[in-house]
């Protein structure tokens, strides 16, 4: 399976580096950026063949000519744009995957020529750590093979999804942008640490830790978030103190606001 990641940003990187991680032949894998310094640089790090439209322009083109699979990673005000600059490009059998927000089935497909399959996707940077969360949507033109291929270079370093297109902005504010969230709560956490006054290297590393160690926790099939919160709240003991605190600051609707805020974004992106 020839796949042909157009744009090797953070996402398309993260898949890349999953994929290969799995043991995917790299011989089978070709990538374009826009500039010539990304193209060299990802071409050191993974060892695979990525040109630049900066370079040399119609590489593009060029490089999804034999592709069975060509994932789109370009950013989504520019995907419109670059699945139409394909279009003469494509065998009517290469699929073409999406990963970007907000763009819909119905604007990838008018971009590109009638009939050709084409997936809307959402996966996570986890990826590239094999932990990946991904949505996926199918075109009205794939064929079930088809689905499973792109499903199987998904599922290679995540979990997949099937969901109705109108699901994904949903995923994406969950999970899409989940790591970001996380990783934003691992810097408040360590600035409290801070606040508390602990040194600034002891504060990040706690507070990376026990992330780390949380998420492990979490990582088996039969985990129960609410029972392991409740596990460490002992009763009128300090955690509990915490997290009362946190209710009455209303944590659980800052959270919903923040992915209402990420949906609307999505939608505003697709429109
Ligand atoms: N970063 C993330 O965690 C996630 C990103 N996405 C989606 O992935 C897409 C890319 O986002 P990022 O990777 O974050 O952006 P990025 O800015 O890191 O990557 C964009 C890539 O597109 C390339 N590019 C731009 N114009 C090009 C052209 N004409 N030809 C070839 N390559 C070109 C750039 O060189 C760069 O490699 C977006 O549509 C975004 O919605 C989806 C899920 C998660
Ligand atoms: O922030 C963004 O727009 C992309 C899509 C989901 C995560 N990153």
């Amino acid at each position: 399976m020839r796949i042909s990641f157009i744009g090797l940003g953070h996402l398309n990187s993260a898949i890349v580096a999953g994929l290969l991680a799995d043991g995917y032949d790299r011989d089978n894998i070709v990538a374009t950026t826009h500039s010539a310094a990304s193209a060299a640089t990802r071409r050191q790090e993974f060892g695979i063949s990525v040109t630049a439209e900066e370079d040399s322009p119609g590489t593009n083109a060029q490089a999804v000519a034999d592709a069975d699979i060509v994932v789109l990673g370009v950013k989504p005000f520019h995907i419109v744009d670059t699945a139409q600059s394909l279009a003469d490009a494509l065998r009517p059998e290469t699929v073409v995957v999406s990963v970007a927000a907000g763009t819909t089935l119905a604007t990838l497909t008018s971009a590109l020529p009638e009939g050709q399959p084409v997936v809307r996707t959402m996966p996570n940077v986890a990826l590239t750590v094999g932990k990946g969360a991904v949505g996926l949507a199918r075109g009205a033109t794939v064929t079930d093979e088809q689905v499973a291929q792109v499903e199987r270079l998904f599922a290679a370093s995540g979990t997949v999804f099937h969901l109705p297109e109108d699901q994904l902005n949903a995923l994406a504010a969950m999970a899409g942008s989940g790591p970001g969230y996380v990783f934003r709560f691992v810097n408040a956490l360590a600035a409290g640490g801070m606040a508390l006054g602990l040194d600034e290297h002891v504060a990040q590393e706690l507070a990376r830790l026990t992330v780390v160690g949380a998420g492990a926790m979490l990582d088996t099939d039969d985990a129960d978030p609410a029972a392991l919160e409740d596990s460490i709240a002992t009763e009128g003991g300090v955690t509990e103190a915490a997290l009362n605190s946190l209710d009455a600051n209303d944590f659980n609707q800052v959270i919903v606001q923040a992915l209402q805020a990420n949906v609307t974004r999505s939608q505003e992106l697709g429109a």
